[in-house]
């Protein structure tokens, strides 16, 4: 595969160009971890943007040698390229890859032709043969009606190819992106920088960048072949002239721009910073309107504004005197051969049209030559996107919880089948109960996981099926923080919880998410609902149906002109179809946790909103009540999630999910809440240096304690 063959040759060149960027002036201290990062491109770095800079990640000994970076480089440029040149797409890729480099053969071939019909055009033309030129004439233009075409299809058989690549790979990061809860790792433990940015921008360009870059070199490489019979035919030292132009070029080119690789790295970092910042804006638009926090915005935008402003100013001016050469080189090239074979002209030995032809063979070899000085701007841009790819690629294929864990154990968090849950209690005693065991948690010490600080001390408690659990404590202490290592989204500390479900296999985390179910284990068996209900982008409906019920995309309007089978449809699988509730279904739900109104004030089902905008918190925790009645987990984890509801409609929606009996986990500050559950534990803030057990489970019904009382200071009211 010419990628294979090409690419060494980029890295080549990006590394050349790193290399010199290595003598730049020092920046200050997270500019410098850029910097660093963009020279070596081996090294696996954080470059965060918000408070943790701090690379969580492994930072080899010592410098490598040139040889071992340049391998590292190469290495990153093929992991990231490889994969959808061998993916379930590799015969439509590796057949429109041959198609491009055919166009490309065939306007080689063109070129060459036209190189000739220039010379006799020429000779005609100077001679005074109008008989001779209106032949020529003729020719061109025939030249030109056949000829265009082919042009014009490589450059769109070019597009459209790298327009699938970027397709695919689009749909494989946002697939490891998005599994394992890796979206959530990268953002809470802030390991790398704007991943949105990286997979709109980068992926982008890398795609494009390597595919023009691969043709370049194909087509210098043949028209190197093609032309230079030419041009030795004429005068083999302009062999020697063109070589000395190039290489002399590239040399002074890579010295006047070194500044630049940093510089586009930064600039992409910088603008990316300030979308991020405006997003939050629209994102917060009523927090931010009510606590009338305009002028504070305005200086946070306008001063990252002001850091991308910064470096695009410097980057212009970089720019500008990089131009100040290249634009010299460029025009040079028209008449430094003509002023190399002027000599044989006049003194006879060659026509007037052969002056043409070595202007205009010199040109071709030459402008494919001089890629470095024509294209500083891109290959330096191209090195940061081999580098930010790269990291981004290791991290999603890293395991990242297991690397950054502070501690060597790890919560162990396992999903068996509900029939092995008959076995007695955790803590020692077998209580004789008829219903089913739902979830076991065994000697549990959580654990935040970025400092390690201990948050619950050694935890045993059973949830069985139509049991409802009130976690109360002071805030801080580590409520939701338990809701997360249920979920799977922490595993810092030790100790096991076991989810009994209703699969006939055993799982543990690991193998339940590498199953072909992977991702429905929440819709069907467990469903979170956090404080602040979370409005997908779509229509009432659809925020009923979320998460259990995907919608299959909408497909683009004239997508199927450009690439009708562009590997990006979500499959919506027919066990879900079939399970999906009707419209008379959704209505009723609504009904239940008394929202029936807004469907006609929002103009039915079917209709588009910025739902976490029009509906208040209250209305948007119903509707999270209304996904968990229509998805009917065994188990539901309610994170204060009527915090914003009166009394009356807090105690309505609990009636209802008891009577659709679900079995749920609540977390909660109101006394009110304790007659909606038959268990309380209460948590109380860990002490760092006692091993005691800072937590207490008790019968809500009776006021006495079934696990002894605290052994540190007593909980402190909710009330
Ligand atoms: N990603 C994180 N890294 C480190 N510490 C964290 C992280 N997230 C939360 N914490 C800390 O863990 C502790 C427990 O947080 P948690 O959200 O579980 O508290 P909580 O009991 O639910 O509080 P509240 O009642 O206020 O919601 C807090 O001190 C918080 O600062």
């Amino acid at each position: 595969m010419i990628l294979m063959i090409t690419a060494p040759v980029f890295t080549t060149c990006s590394h050349l160009l790193l290399r010199h960027s290595d003598h730049s002036s020092s920046p200050p201290l997270r500019h410098e971890s850029i910097h660093r990062s963009t020279i070596s491109s081996f090294k696996r770095r954080s470059v965060s943007t918000s408070a943790s800079s701090s690379s969580l990640l492994p930072q080899p000994p010592s410098r490598p040698d040139k040889a071992s970076e340049l391998r590292a480089l190469w290495k990153r440029f093929w992991k990231v390229a490889a994969p959808f040149w061998f993916s379930e797409d590799k015969n439509q890729a590796r057949l429109r890859l041959a198609a491009v480099f055919a166009l490309t053969l065939a306007t080689t071939g063109i070129s060459v032709g036209f190189n000739f019909l220039g010379r006799d055009f020429y000779n005609a033309l100077a001679n005074k043969d109008q008989e001779q030129f209106t032949k020529q004439l003729l020719y061109y233009l025939c030249g030109f009606a056949g000829g265009i075409p082919f042009f014009v299809l490589r450059d769109y058989a070019k597009e459209t190819l790298s327009l699938r690549w970027r397709s695919w790979m689009t749909k494989y990061y946002l697939q490891r992106y998005l599994k394992d809860q890796t979206f959530y790792k990268i953002q809470s433990q802030s390991l790398i920088d704007n991943p949105d940015q990286r997979i709109v921008d980068d992926l982008s360009s890398f795609t494009s960048t390597a595919l023009s870059f691969s043709l370049t070199l194909f087509s210098a490489s043949i028209d190197l072949i093609s032309f230079s019979n030419i041009l030795f035919t004429i005068y083999p030292p302009l062999f020697l002239v063109l070589l000395l132009y190039s290489f002399g070029g590239t040399a002074i080119s890579v010295v006047v721009g070194k500044g630049l690789v940093n510089l586009n790295f930064l600039q992409e970092k910088k603008e990316a910073d300030f979308r991020y910042s405006l997003v939050r804006v629209r994102e917060n638009a009523e927090s931010i309107a009510f606590y009338g926090g305009e002028q504070n915005e305005m200086q946070l935008l306008l001063r990252r504004f002001r850091s991308a402003f910064d470096n695009l100013t410097e980057l212009l001016i970089a720019s500008r005197n990089l131009e100040f050469f290249t634009d010299g080189y460029r025009y040079l090239i028209q008449i430094l051969p003509a002023a190399v074979v002027a000599p044989m002209f006049f003194s006879g030995k060659i026509e007037f049209g052969v002056i043409n032809q070595s202007v205009s063979a010199f040109n071709h070899i030459l402008g494919d030559f001089s890629l470095v000085v024509y294209q500083f701007q891109a290959i330096s841009a191209f090195s940061a996107v081999i580098d930010r790819l790269g990291e981004f690629d290791d991290l999603l294929d890293n395991n990242i919880s297991r690397e950054n864990s502070h501690t060597v154990e790890e919560i162990e968090l396992t999903y068996q089948s509900a029939g092995r849950s008959s076995l007695p209690d955790s803590n020692g005693s077998i209580q004789s109960r008829q219903n089913q065991k739902l979830l076991e948690i065994e000697e549990l010490t959580l654990q935040t996981p970025t400092n390690g600080t201990t948050l619950v001390h050694n935890l045993f408690a059973d949830i069985y099926d139509k049991d409802h659990l009130l976690i109360m404590g002071p805030s801080g202490s580590g409520k939701t923080s338990l809701l997360r290592a249920m979920a799977g989204l922490w595993r810092s500390g030790k100790g096991k919880i076991t989810f009994y479900l209703n699969s006939q296999d055993d799982f543990t985390q690991e193998k339940y998410d590498s199953h072909e179910n992977s991702g429905k284990k929440s819709s069907g068996d467990v469903l979170f609902l956090p404080q602040r209900p979370y409005m997908v982008l779509g229509t009432l409906r659809q925020q009923l149906l979320y998460p259990a019920w995907s919608t299959t995309m909408e497909a683009t309007p004239g997508s199927s002109k450009i690439d009708g089978s562009l590997p990006l449809l979500i499959r919506d699988d027919g066990v879900d179809e079939f399970n999906k509730p009707t419209t008379d279904d959704l209505m009723q739900t609504l009904e239940k946790v008394r929202l029936g109104h807004i469907v006609d004030r929002f103009g039915g089902l079917d209709s588009l909103h910025e739902w976490s905008s029009v509906l208040s918190l209250g209305e948007q925790q119903r509707l999270a009540f209304a996904r968990l009645l229509l998805s009917q987990p065994k188990l539901a984890l309610l994170d204060e999630s009527t915090s914003a509801l009166d009394e009356a409609n807090e105690a309505h929606l609990y009636q209802q999910i008891q009577s659709a009996g679900i079995t749920y986990i609540s977390i909660g500050h109101r006394q009110t809440l304790t007659k909606f559950h038959n268990k309380i534990l209460r948590i109380s803030t860990a002490d760092p240096k006692s091993m005691d057990r800072n937590w207490r489970m008790e019968d809500a019904s009776a006021k006495g304690s079934l696990y002894g009382p605290l052994n540190q200071e007593e909980v402190p009211s909710e009330s």
